[in-house]
C-alpha cells in the first residue's frame, strides 16, 4: 500500500521529533511503501492529503495532535484513501477514542496490524469536525489561549483562572427534530467521539459508526462541585451529574450569543447560527484490529 506520512513539526510536546527515523525502522516495509513529509504551515496537511488521495496513496498518516488529524481528515473526506494516526499532540482525543497508543513506537506497531474502517464526521457550517467541537466556555478559553505568548499547562490554568469567575451561563437556542428549546449553558459540546483528549470523556458511550452525534449541554458548576466533576469527567461519569444534559441527533441548528467556536480544539471565528449535520461513513480510518466493531 502507498502511504504518505505527514509530520507536524510544531505539534504537542515534541514527541514527533524522532518519529521519522522510528517509522523507517519499525513500519512494515513489505506492507507499506512510505513517503515522509513535514507540514510547513497551518492548513498545509489538508492540501497534501487531498493531493495524495488524488495521486493514488492508500493511506495518509497524521503525525501530530487533533488539529493535524482534523486537517488530514478534511483532505481525505469521501475518498478511498484512509487516515492513519501516530499521536503526537497534547490531547489526542480522536486517536485515544480509536484505541491508538500515544506511545509512537507502539502506535507504529499497531499500524502494521491495522485495518480500514469507515467512520462518521460532523459538518458544522463550513467546518469539518471529527472529534469533539463546541461553543461557550471551552471555546472562549481556546480563543484566549491561542492569543497567549506562552503555551503549556500553566498558560492554560492562567487563562481559566482569570476568566472562570466572571463567565456566566449564556443563552442558547437549539432546534432539534423540529422542536425549539431555549436554555442557559456554560458550554455546549458536539461529540462525534467520546472524549476531548487526555481521557476526559464528554460522551463516554459515543460511537463513530452509529450515524448519531450528541449535543451535550453543560451548566456552570458551583465551585464546591468542581473536584467531583473533574473526577466524573475522567471516570466516564459526567452524564450522571446534575450539570449535564445530552441530546442525540443526526442534525441540529443552534444559535449562540458569540461568534466563537472550537473545532476539535482549534479556535475558529464562526457565525452565531450553527447548522450541524452528521456525515455518515464519510471517512476511512486505519484502526487497531481489536477495535473492529467497537469504535
Ligand atoms: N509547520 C507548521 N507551522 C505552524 N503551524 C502548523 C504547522 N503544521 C501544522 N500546523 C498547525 O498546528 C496546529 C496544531 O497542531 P496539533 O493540533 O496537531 O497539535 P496540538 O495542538 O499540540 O495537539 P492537540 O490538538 O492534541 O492538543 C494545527 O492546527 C495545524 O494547522
Amino acid at each position: 500500500m502507498k502511504m504518505l506520512v505527514l509530520i507536524n513539526p510544531i505539534s504537542g510536546t515534541g514527541k514527533q521529533k524522532g518519529v521519522a527515523e522510528l517509522i523507517k525502522k519499525t513500519l512494515d516495509a513489505d506492507r507499506f511503501e512510505i513517503e515522509i513529509r513535514e507540514t510547513e504551515y497551518a492548513g498545509h496537511a489538508i492540501l497534501l492529503a487531498k493531493e495524495a488521495s488524488q495521486n493514488g496513496f492508500d493511506i495518509v498518516v497524521a503525525v501530530g495532535g487533533d488539529g493535524t488529524v482534523n486537517e488530514v481528515a478534511q483532505g481525505l473526506l469521501f475518498s478511498q484513501s484512509s487516515l492513519a494516526i501516530i499521536p503526537c499532540g497534547s490531547g489526542n482525543g480522536f486517536a485515544r477514542h480509536l484505541g491508538i497508543s500515544c506511545n509512537p513506537k507502539k502506535a507504529i506497531h499497531q499500524l502494521n496490524e491495522s485495518v480500514s474502517a469507515s467512520v462518521d464526521t460532523l459538518q458544522i457550517n463550513d467546518f469539518i469536525s471529527i472529534n469533539v467541537s463546541g461553543i461557550g466556555y471551552d471555546s472562549y478559553i481556546s480563543h484566549i489561549f491561542a492569543k497567549m505568548d506562552s503555551r503549556g499547562l500553566s498558560s492554560y490554568v492562567k487563562a481559566i483562572w482569570s476568566t472562570y469567575f466572571s463567565y456566566k451561563d449564556r443563552k442558547y437556542t437549539l432546534h432539534i427534530d423540529g422542536e425549539k428549546q431555549n436554555f442557559d449553558a456554560f458550554m455546549v459540546s458536539f461529540a462525534n467521539s467520546s472524549q476531548f483528549g487526555n481521557n476526559a470523556f464528554i460522551d463516554p458511550n459515543a460511537s463513530l459508526q452509529d450515524g448519531i452525534f450528541t449535543v451535550n449541554v453543560i451548566k456552570k458548576p458551583h465551585l464546591y462541585e468542581v473536584p467531583y466533576l473533574l473526577f466524573a469527567l475522567f471516570a466516564k461519569k459526567l452524564p450522571s451529574t446534575r450539570i449535564y444534559q445530552s441530546f442525540r441527533c443526526k442534525e441540529c441548528l443552534i444559535i449562540q450569543p458569540e461568534n466563537m467556536l472550537h473545532v476539535d480544539g482549534e479556535p475558529v471565528v464562526s457565525d452565531k447560527e450553527l447548522s450541524i449535520q452528521l456525515k455518515n461513513n464519510s471517512l476511512k480510518v486505519m484502526i487497531p484490529k481489536n477495535k473492529v466493531g467497537v469504535i
